[in-house]
């Protein structure tokens, strides 16, 4: 049971590290100073975040993981999705995230034939979120295993309208959650609309050169009030409760608005602050082909 995906501790003053064990912090050191990314445990040797936190000439050895526990990893290799390429659309669109995803793979490159092998201790703060479409989370969904399909872990996770969602982010050097709703159905153009709104959209004329079908939308204060993420939050999961298991339905991106300098969140957020996160139920062979070597069963 120790590899049971998606459960964190729930008693209201359990450490912040117990109640979002899978969140890591990804450094990327480079000469004009270090880029900073969220991620997510998937594996002992796997991390899921966001492709666009590095740089093509970033070496394995410039990239730090650190767990909730603060123990640090070696990066043995970063794999990111073969369509991402943010400059893509240049020069008309100047960083285009489309397929924003990466694996960052944990190990030990000069590991000694009988050496101990690198990979990520689990913990009461250290502990696997579930993805779509695999065992874990058909035993999280509390549905059976035999019948369940991956269609139905869409439909179950991602119904129409307004889903509940939240993601992580740091404050006071506390892992706070941050509430959100993913519009999907009728709800969905409204949220994309606004990515036009961002300045470096502002001359593209369809919002779907930009906003394509991997994106899931959040963020704005319609017809609730959405948290809203910042620069640092990339990478990070967005995540649903599903009856106290978390499973991670998306990877933090690209927001419209920087309502953060220095990280420091301004207190409002506005009608036009909405984030796109890249959906997993649409990048689901690319997972499957670096995850099932460590052992996650894909449905
Ligand atoms: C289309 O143009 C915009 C793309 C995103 N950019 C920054 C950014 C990134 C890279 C990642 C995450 C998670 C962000 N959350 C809020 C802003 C923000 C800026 C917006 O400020 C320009």
């Amino acid at each position: 049971a120790m590899n049971m995906c998606g459960m964190a501790k729930e008693y209201d003053d359990a450490p912040s590290e117990e109640k979002n064990p899978w969140i890591v912090s990804i450094s990327i050191i480079r000469e004009g100073g270090v880029e900073k990314c969220k991620g997510a445990v998937l594996t002992p040797h796997f991390i899921l975040t966001a492709a666009h936190c590095f740089n093509i000439d970033d070496q394995a050895h410039q990239i730090k993981v650190e767990t909730n526990d603060r123990k640090r990893y070696k990066v043995i290799n970063v794999i990111s999705h073969p369509n991402y390429n943010v400059n893509a659309k240049k020069p008309k669109i100047a960083e285009f995230y489309d397929y924003d995803i990466a694996l960052v793979e944990i190990g030990d490159m000069n590991k000694k034939p009988g050496g101990k092998e690198e990979k990520i201790e689990f913990s009461s703060k250290v502990r696997p979120i579930c993805i779509p479409c695999t065992e874990g989370t058909t035993r999280a969904l509390r549905k059976k295993v035999a019948q369940t399909t991956c269609d139905e872990h869409e439909a179950t996770l991602l119904k129409w309208g307004l889903v509940e969602a939240m993601f992580i982010t740091q404050e006071d050097n506390q892992l706070t959650r941050k509430d959100v709703t993913i519009k999907t159905g009728d709800q969905k153009p409204v949220c994309n609309r606004d990515a036009l709104k961002a300045p470096l959209y502002a001359d593209v004329k369809d919002v779907n050169e930009v906003v394509t079908d991997r994106f899931l939308c959040t963020g704005g204060t319609e017809p609730h009030v959405n948290a809203f993420t910042c620069k640092g939050d990339s990478g990070g999961p967005l995540v649903i409760n599903h009856r106290q298991r978390y499973i991670q339905v998306g990877v933090i991106s690209w927001g419209v608005t920087n309502l953060c300098l220095n990280n420091i969140r301004q207190p409002f957020a506005k009608a036009e602050s909405r984030d796109f996160h890249t959906n997993l139920f649409k990048v689901l062979p690319w997972l499957e082909s670096k995850l099932k070597e460590d052992g996650l069963g894909f449905l």
